[in-house]
């Protein structure tokens, strides 16, 4: 897949802070990339340098294979926080207005309002609408022009249960619709659930980045142990020796425990030990929760 947006060794400070430190990235076409970290980690600073709202300090950002052109950020929407909406005005007033600020054809409104599903309410005053409502029409203005690629910071931030499904159903509907959809996040879950691709910012470092079923998949722990009269050593030695068997350590109680490369079993594992002649007189799994994993790669 050709890159939509490609970041290179991108800097950005502050006075006294280092808000992105050397990042590298790209967004692969059609693709739902998150950029996933905790409060701080230089999330929001990314995406605003992406799309020229803040100048770099260093680095280069390239849409669609070339610099930024006026044409380029046509075709890139954005939300970057939920704007102001006239509260006595209806949703389709509002979306007019956005129209004529965003000098895009009105005609392309009601396909928006069609989209976020608010087409039955768009003559109703924002006023009363919900969080949820008002998020998921600013996402409509997002989408006038027909943007390919769609930026979106924290998209579900306070909303309710509701709120959140509905604005994550939609992200999903637009992605199906073939958009590309970048969205920061510091929700492990929403990530987990609604990204295909993913980049994990520490401090303003990458820490991990690649296909979401890649870094964050849900590998489990396996522990092993073998009869107590046989030496422990033996099967540490022969762990080491299994290409899919990953961070092999040996505990004092004589307990090995490691984990799987994807696409390998406990089963296998056993196969394998057996077929050296080592008979387990324990093996056991634990499931690593997503928080432990995220925990680790940004610790690393
Ligand atoms: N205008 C600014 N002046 C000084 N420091 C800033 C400014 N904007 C951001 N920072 C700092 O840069 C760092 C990264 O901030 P940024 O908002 O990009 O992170 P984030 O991951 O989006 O976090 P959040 O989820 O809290 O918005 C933080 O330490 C922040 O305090």
């Amino acid at each position: 897949m050709p890159a939509i947006l490609d970041i290179e060794h991108l800097t950005k400070r502050y006075a006294r802070t280092t808000a992105v430190q050397d990042l590298s990235l790209s967004v692969p076409a059609g693709s739902v990339f998150g950029l996933l970290g905790p409060n701080g980690s230089g999330k929001t600073t990314t995406l605003g340098i992406a799309l020229g709202v803040l100048h770099a300090s260093g680095g280069t950002v390239r849409w669609f294979g070339a610099a930024p052109t006026a044409a380029s950020r046509r075709r890139v929407g954005s939300l970057l926080e939920t704007p102001n909406f006239f509260p006595y005005l209806s949703a389709r007033q509002n979306l007019q207005i956005s129209a004529d600020t965003k000098r895009t054809s009105p005609a392309g409104i009601a396909r928006a309002l069609e989209l976020v599903d608010l087409a039955g309410r768009q003559h109703e005053p924002v006023r009363g609408f919900s969080l949820g409502m008002k998020q998921r029409l600013a996402l409509a203005a997002a989408l006038l022009g027909e943007p390919e690629v769609l930026v979106l910071d924290e998209p579900t931030n306070g909303l309710d249960p509701q709120g959140i499904a509905d604005v994550r159903g939609l992200i999903q509907r637009l992605a199906a619709e073939g958009r590309t959809i970048i969205l920061a996040s510091h929700l492990l879950d929403e990530v987990q659930k609604v990204c295909t691709h993913a980049a994990v910012l520490h401090q303003g470092r990458l820490r991990a980045a690649g296909a979401v079923s890649d870094i964050l998949a849900a590998t489990d722990r396996v522990h092993l142990r073998l009869a107590p009269d046989a030496a422990p050593q033996q099967l540490h030695q022969a762990l080491l020796a299994v290409p899919f068997a990953q961070s092999v350590q040996l505990a004092p109680d004589g307990t090995c425990t490691l984990t799987l490369a994807p696409g390998h079993s406990p089963a296998e594992l056993n196969r394998a030990l057996f077929a050296q002649g080592l008979v387990l007189a324990h093996l056991s799994t634990e499931r690593r929760s997503l928080e432990t994993q995220f925990l680790q790669i940004i610790n690393n």
